[in-house]
């Protein structure tokens, strides 16, 4: 399998004013290529914190984030946009489809900034959005919507699918649908995917199950026999 991701000694701190906050610390995890993993925590545990800084959206105070041999940590902007562009996906819990494109235009601005792309179409078929591409996001239910950035995300071949809570303004029968499509979309590619949740529950799919508190990594556990997300006991 092989490393993807290792992290050491990631800090972060978010200042206010005169008040600062610690969100991050001492934080040290290594992600095998292919695998799922979940991360776990309450509100405010840092989830979002560490996903933003794994995909370069944001910096972190001091560490190292290695993505496969590259210090993402030591990138400068322009490296870091190249980075988010070659490697990363991200899917959130609301879709942030542009409301004015169609299915197939909001799939193919993410493909128009990649040099070999996937196929729309075949991709559109993949998400199970067969027959949809010319409809608007106001048209379709928030599944699919979710099938839309998932296909979005994925239409550059990225390395890493970053979710943040992709199931959190779902239904549970619609949630696990797409943790279906997500894990459909790890096996086709082999993409390292990264699901943040509170929901206990979906660590049940997980080949890695990180449990962050406050800021830290409570526990970093192997999963040694990930179920269906169908057989998820919601
Ligand atoms: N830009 C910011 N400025 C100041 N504090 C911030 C900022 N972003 C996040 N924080 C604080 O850092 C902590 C961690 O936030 P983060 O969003 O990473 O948590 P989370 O586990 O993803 O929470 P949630 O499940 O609610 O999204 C929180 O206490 C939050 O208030």
């Amino acid at each position: 399998m092989g490393k993807l991701l290792g992290i050491e000694g990631v800090n972060k701190t978010y200042q206010s004013g005169l008040s600062s906050f610690q969100a991050l610390t001492d934080i040290k995890l290594d992600i095998n290529r292919g695998e799922i993993v979940v991360i776990l925590g309450p509100s405010g545990s840092g989830k979002s914190t560490l996903i933003n800084a794994i995909g370069g959206i944001d910096r972190v105070d001091s560490g190292t984030i290695h993505v496969d041999s590259e210090d993402i940590v030591s990138l400068n902007d322009n490296q870091l946009v190249h980075y988010r562009r070659e490697k990363v996906g991200f899917v959130f819990q609301m879709y942030n489809l542009i409301p004015n494109l169609t299915v197939y235009e909001n799939i193919e601005l993410a493909a128009n900034i990649s040099k070999s792309p996937l196929t729309i179409d075949e991709l559109i078929d993949a998400v199970g959005l067969t027959g949809m591409a010319n409809r608007f996001p106001r048209e379709l239910s928030g599944g699919q919507q979710q099938r839309v950035s998932i296909a979005r995300a994925i239409v550059r071949k990225p390395e890493l699918l970053l979710c943040d809570e992709p199931t959190g303004a779902l239904d549970s029968k619609i949630s696990k649908e797409i943790l279906k499509l997500i894990q459909q979309i790890n096996d086709k590619y082999n993409t390292t995917v990264l699901i943040i949740t509170h929901n206990e529950a979906i660590s049940a799919m997980a080949d890695r199950v990180i449990a962050l508190k406050d800021g830290k990594i409570e526990s970093n556990t192997i999963n040694k026999q990930p179920i269906e997300p169908e057989g998820i006991e919601w």
